[in-house]
């Protein structure tokens, strides 16, 4: 079968958001990208996760084209494949609607840095893109969905690197979470409806809270990642 390891890794990381419980019924999808192959590994639209198998996942190109698949692939192709071809380093995207992060995106607030659980994973606060125009939504709207993302990260003066900060908010609809491989996506986004569950509960108890500082959120974000992450390693 055509892509079986990567088949497999996005069947897992789809059946992690239901764990977790980050989708109801079939709200939010998975999948992962092939770089050498240029292909992309999705969840069909509309299946069951209980009842979804390797070979149920729909191969497409990096332009949507289906390459294999008998299933509709996830009505959020669009999105995904316009993320991947426009952040390269991205290995796997990640949408859902779960609870807090999705508040968030309705609101059309971002997530704040409050704390060091957010700086473990997101090198600053999570943007929300603007609200997609009227002729967006009635044109290419999942295409879009992907452009809003794509445009708020590159925004002049206000420019986020997708690979620090891996999850924005769609305004009005619900968070895109992406990471190297479909296992580090999916942990991405369970790690952000935690931190969007403390963020919301952080400025009930304090409206202005000032949140992390610089400095914690420069030693928790680099101690993970980057060339000096010494989290997780033995000391000789
Ligand atoms: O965003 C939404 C619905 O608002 C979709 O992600 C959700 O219904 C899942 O659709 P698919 O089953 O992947 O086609």
């Amino acid at each position: 079968m055509l892509l079986q390891r990567l088949r497999e890794e996005v069947l897992e990381a789809n059946l992690e958001l239901v764990k977790r419980g980050l989708v109801l019924y079939t709200f939010g999808n998975a999948s992962g990208v092939d770089r050498d192959q240029g292909l992309v590994v999705i969840k069909p639209s509309g299946v069951d996760y209980d009842k979804l198998k390797p070979e149920h996942m729909v191969v497409t190109d990096l332009e949507g084209n289906i390459v294999d698949g008998e299933l509709r692939p996830s009505s959020d192709l669009d999105t995904h494949t316009l993320l991947y071809r426009e952040f390269t380093g991205i290995g796997a995207v990640v949408h859902t609607h779960s609870e807090y992060a999705t508040s968030f995106a309705q609101a059309g607030l971002p997530i704040p840095a409050y704390g060091t659980t957010h700086a473990d994973y997101f090198y600053g606060p999570v943007p929300v893109t603007e609200p997609l125009k009227d002729e967006a939504i009635q044109g290419r709207y999942v295409h879009e969905t992907g452009a809003a993302i794509v445009e708020r990260f590159r925004q002049p003066g206000r420019e986020v690197d997708p690979l620090a900060i891996p999850a924005c908010l769609v305004a009005g609809h619900a968070p895109f979470v992406w990471g190297k491989d479909a296992h580090d996506a999916a942990h991405n986004a369970v790690v952000l409806e935690a931190v969007a569950r403390m963020a919301f509960r952080t400025t009930l108890l304090r409206a202005n809270c000032e949140g992390v500082s610089q400095a914690l959120l420069d030693r928790h974000y680099f101690r993970k990642h980057g060339a000096s992450a010494t989290y997780g390693q033995r000391t000789k």
